[in-house]
């Protein structure tokens, strides 16, 4: 850094699926002034890469071989809107699909690949100006252990699964059940269940949606004035 260069503020924040990560984190970054990062869309653009070209998530050699293509990725860090591309594909809207969803964690779990997609993550965050808010399942411990404001945001598998049936409709159960499912499954390669030393819990559980996002900034705010 140059000197009289300010350093960026990091905040970062993991949690379980449907805690509210995306779209608080990216409420936060708004009300800041600042970028935002959604590291699951990393995942989820390989996992749609691979199934485009008929490949199976479940097998390491099919996610190592699609690392190729990673260089072609395109994650934007706008926080009023994230733009994801990757082989030349706008994907932004498709890697929501609960089709991608179900086949995300096979790339989640192996090993090259989170190296490979936190190179990039810590890369995007060296460059942030004036501040980023990074969300995902490792942000906190692995990619940005260092960063200024560090968030396990919760809430109990209950509400989780109300709210994500309120965005997505269907069958509740079967909703409930992909969401336990995709969380046990990712729990078995990192931990974003229990907080780490120096990780503030934030449980959403009994707060709105505002309430949530003001908790959050003001714990950004409080560090800055430290
Ligand atoms: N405190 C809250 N009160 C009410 N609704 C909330 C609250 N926090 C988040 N939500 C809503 O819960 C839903 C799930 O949030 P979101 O998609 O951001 O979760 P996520 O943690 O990013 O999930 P995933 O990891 O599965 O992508 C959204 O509709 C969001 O608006
Ligand atoms: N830091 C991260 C972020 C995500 N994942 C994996 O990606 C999946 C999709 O993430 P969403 O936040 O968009 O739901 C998630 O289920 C994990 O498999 C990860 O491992 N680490």
């Amino acid at each position: 850094m140059t000197a009289g260069a300010q350093a960026a503020t990091v905040v970062a924040i993991d949690g379980p699926a449907g805690s509210g990560k995306s779209s608080v984190a990216r409420a936060v970054a708004r009300e800041l002034g600042f970028q935002f990062l959604d590291t699951g869309a990393a995942y989820r653009a390989l996992a749609w890469l691979i199934l485009e070209r008929g490949g199976d998530t479940d097998d390491p050699a099919t996610v190592i071989g699609a690392l190729d293509s990673l260089d072609s990725l395109e994650l934007t860090v706008d926080a009023s809107g994230q733009r994801v591309a990757i082989a030349g594909h706008d994907v932004t809207e498709a890697i929501r699909s609960e089709r991608i969803s179900a086949a995300v964690s096979g790339v989640a779990r192996t090993l090259p690949a989170r190296e490979a997609v936190n190179v990039r993550f810590r890369a995007i965050i060296a460059e942030a100006r004036p501040g980023i808010v990074a969300e995902g399942r490792d942000i906190t411990t692995v990619v940005a252990p260092d960063a200024d404001v560090r968030v396990l945001l919760t809430a109990d598998e209950a509400v989780r699964i109300r709210r994500r049936f309120g965005d997505v409709g269907g069958d509740e159960r079967q909703v409930g059940a992909r969401l336990a499912a995709r969380d046990a499954s990712d729990a078995k390669v990192v931990d974003f269940l229990s907080a780490a030393e120096g990780v503030t819990v934030v449980d959403s559980t009994d707060l709105t949606f505002d309430e949530t996002v003001e908790a959050i900034v003001r714990l950004v705010t409080e560090e800055s004035h430290d």
